[in-house]
């Protein structure tokens, strides 16, 4: 099935026990993620972006098996993975990598570099025959852009930067066709996290690779993405393609956030107001009657307390979660 998407996500719910230190037992659940759907296609990129604490990472963890679905689906290539014994998942996860933010806490201080790379090679053997494993590790590192003759070297003698190459080249040992970025270039200097995002492109390019990027800075996410899908409180808000969501944010929280983005072509719009949302992220425990978003939407009326707006398709290809995704653009100015 050609368009079968190489992940599918739907409808997928993920909660932690919210325990109590007073009383020491649970007094309820943290809604982390409640419900959301998407999908990437093979050798796509689609973009997570939202607000620290809007549930981001906990997709992640799920799809790979790192958090336990409550409910919902996660197939990849078509096979159901929060139903799978961990055998078959193992198989699964090698197609299926992640990178994280903070390349330091993610590499093995005692482990030379080579030996952080070929260390999945130990464990599923039939990738790369062992006697290949240092001119592999050598070929590795040298798509990364770091220099083959520092393989015997540890991760405390590279930059910040060359470590996340480091990440990039363990994540792609085993060959994956889907690599999950989480925050991963967040932590880097600016002009190290261009550079970064263009090995990331030249490895989608040379390897097919899809991506679902994770980041709370949409400029970063403007770069890598194809596809955008913005998140409040554990909800997907709106998605749609990198420029439609650009030019065109429909649900009042993309706009503020995208109202806070430097404009990369000031000289061709008006200038945008800021948005400045007011107010604090809700519990995930407690979340908002109907809107997620209404305690803190310039926009909300009566309605947007009873009824919860669904992702609905406003226009082609774009839904957005607002009863008044309709009247848009008067508030960003185009
Ligand atoms: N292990 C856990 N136990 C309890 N609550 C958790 C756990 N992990 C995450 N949460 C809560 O779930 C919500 C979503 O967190 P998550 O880390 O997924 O968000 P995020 O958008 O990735 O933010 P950040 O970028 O800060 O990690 C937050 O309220 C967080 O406190």
């Amino acid at each position: 099935m050609p368009d079968t998407p190489l992940l599918s996500v739907r409808d997928l719910h993920t909660s932690f026990p919210l325990r109590s230190a007073l009383l020491r037992r649970t007094v309820g659940q943290v809604q982390a993620v409640a419900g959301v759907s998407f999908d990437v296609p093979a050798g796509g990129t689609l973009g997570l972006v939202g607000e620290s604490g809007s549930g981001k990472s906990t997709v992640a963890r799920t799809i790979v098996g790192l958090e336990k679905a409550r409910s919902g689906n996660i197939l990849f290539e078509g096979e159901e993975l929060t139903t799978l014994a961990p055998a078959a998942m193992r198989r699964v996860r090698r197609q299926l990598q992640m990178i994280f933010q903070d390349p330091y806490a993610s590499l093995n201080p005692r482990a030379t570099v080579e030996q952080i790379i070929t260390e999945a090679w130990e464990i599923h053997p039939d990738v790369v025959p062992r006697k290949r494993f240092g001119a592999e590790a050598r070929e590795l590192l040298e798509r990364v852009g770091l220099n083959p003759d520092h393989a015997r070297r540890y991760p405390h003698q590279f930059s910040g930067g060359q470590r996340q190459r480091i990440g990039i080249a363990r994540a792609l040992a085993l060959r994956p066709k889907l690599v999950i970025c989480d925050e991963a270039v967040s932590a880097l200097d600016v002009s190290v996290q261009a550079q970064v995002l263009n090995l990331l492109e030249d490895l989608r390019r040379d390897l097919g690779l899809a991506y679902l990027f994770i980041a709370h800075d949409l400029s970063v996410v403007r770069h890598i993405s194809d596809q955008v899908a913005v998140m409040y409180l554990g909800r997907i808000v709106e998605t749609a393609s990198r420029d439609e969501l650009f030019t065109r944010p429909l649900h009042p929280y993309t706009q503020a956030l995208l109202s806070a983005v430097p404009d990369p072509k000031p000289w061709d719009r008006p200038p945008r107001r800021p948005i400045i949302i007011g107010g604090d992220v809700p519990s995930p425990a407690d979340p908002p009657s109907g809107c997620r978003f209404r305690t803190r939407c310039w926009k909300a009326q009566d309605s947007c307390a009873t009824t919860e707006p669904a992702l609905e398709i406003r226009l082609e290809r774009h839904p957005a979660a607002c009863h008044f995704a309709a009247d848009v653009a008067e508030v960003v100015g185009g």
